[in-house]
């Protein structure tokens, strides 16, 4: 399962830069706007010390991290609905994308390039939102139009289905966003087929500079009003020092975030909260071979869970012995939580928790 996130914000915000440090693509980053173009990708290992811990007690061979996928798309400008900037192009980009990292811009330096002349957060956030739901408007609007067609017939479910997308396109009309339109989840079925982009999940990046880091500024706090609106995530990163990060070893890194005042880099903080946003959960498998982690959505049963691994895996599943990492990790090794009766037998409606460490058996 590979999920995507969208990088996207106002032009020479700091994407690319941040973008760079998440992976080893090397995508050009540059003090002009519009310096991207094409949207670059790349995979990133999701960190977890969890994954690390299990590796050295089982001392498998390899250890294998789960990762996400991020796109860093294109800056997009007012207008951009209207194509301006080659807005719609970008716009289509983020079309695909299963959550939006909005990076905001909250530093303040001469020699970095503002398209809009200063830091605004509020008014800079709302370009972009304005320029999402505007594109929504319009895709709302091809639908009202096909339901009205259709409902001619006086089919009562069509008839259903054309106020709900009639609300919905209010609700757009006067500048919200389609993940605040609140709706049965019955009803938002409807709609969903239509990939709207303002009813993607958020999480607004915060790129700082160095000095703020640790303690936040006022132009933080006003991207965490703005999300608490809407009940968004908010992570506080510097592009920056992060690209600096990115090119050390592990010791290295650690200590170098003590310096700074930080627990963890603000990467890892963004990936964990990306995972988190899109309702994502990692369970384990170890044994010698590897010790590897695997994604799946928060609720999946355990046959479904054995199915990422291998479509072998859920046809065939018999049953799943299952211990939760803590267990694991204070017991030490497989055998110690043999011997002290904690190591689960669990069936097909096993609900797959956070942390597992699971062993499939199957039959083919
Ligand atoms: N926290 C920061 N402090 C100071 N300078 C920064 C910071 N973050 C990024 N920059 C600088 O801002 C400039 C623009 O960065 P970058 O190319 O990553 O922006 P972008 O959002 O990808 O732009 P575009 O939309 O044009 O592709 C670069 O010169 C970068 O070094
Ligand atoms: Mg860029």
């Amino acid at each position: 399962m590979s999920l995507k996130c969208g990088i996207v914000g106002l032009p020479n915000v700091g994407k690319s830069t941040l973008f760079n440090a998440l992976s080893d693509a090397g995508a050009e980053a540059a003090n002009f706007p519009f310096c991207t173009i094409d949207p670059n990708v790349g995979v990133v290992p999701v960190p977890d010390e969890r994954l690390d811990h299990l590796h050295e007690l089982v001392e498998s061979k390899q250890k294998i991290p789960t990762s996400v996928e991020f796109v860093d798309i294109a800056g997009l400008v007012k207008g951009a609905s209207e194509g301006k900037g080659k807005g719609n192009a970008f716009l289509s980009h983020i079309r695909e994308v299963d959550l939006i990292v909005h990076v905001v811009r909250c530093f303040d330096d001469p020699n970095v390039i503002h398209v809009e002349g200063d830091v605004d957060p509020k008014r800079d956030i709302r370009i972009i939102e304005d320029e999402l739901i505007l594109k929504d408007l319009e895709t709302v609007e091809k639908k009202v139009e096909n339901l009205k067609r259709d409902a001619k017939g006086g089919d009562k479910k069509v008839l259903h289905n054309l106020e709900v997308v009639q609300q919905l396109k209010e609700h757009l009309e006067v500048g919200n966003a389609a993940r605040t339109f609140e709706v049965d989840p019955e009803d938002r079925q409807i709609f969903r087929e239509l990939f709207l982009l303002s009813d993607k999940p958020v999480l607004f990046a915060c790129n700082v500079s160095e000095d703020d880091l640790d303690s936040g500024n006022e132009w933080v706090d006003e991207v965490k009003e703005v999300a608490a609106e809407f009940e968004d995530e908010v992570v506080t990163f510097c592009a920056k020092i992060e690209a600096e990060i990115a090119e050390l070893d592990e010791d290295e890194k650690q200590a170098f975030l003590e310096e700074l005042g930080v627990e963890s880099a603000g990467l890892d903080r963004l990936i964990k909260a990306a995972y988190e946003e899109l309702g994502l959960i990692t369970y384990f498998t170890a044994g010698p071979k590897e010790t590897r982690a695997w994604t799946i959505r928060r609720g999946t049963k355990a046959p479904q869970a054995a199915g990422v691994i291998h479509s072998d895996f859920e046809k065939g599943f018999i049953r799943a012995e299952t211990v939760s990492y803590a267990t694991y990790a204070e017991l030490g090794s497989e055998k110690a939580v043999k011997d002290a009766g904690k190591m689960r037998q669990e069936g097909k409606d096993y609900v797959v928790q956070d942390g597992d460490v699971m062993l499939f058996r199957f039959n083919v």
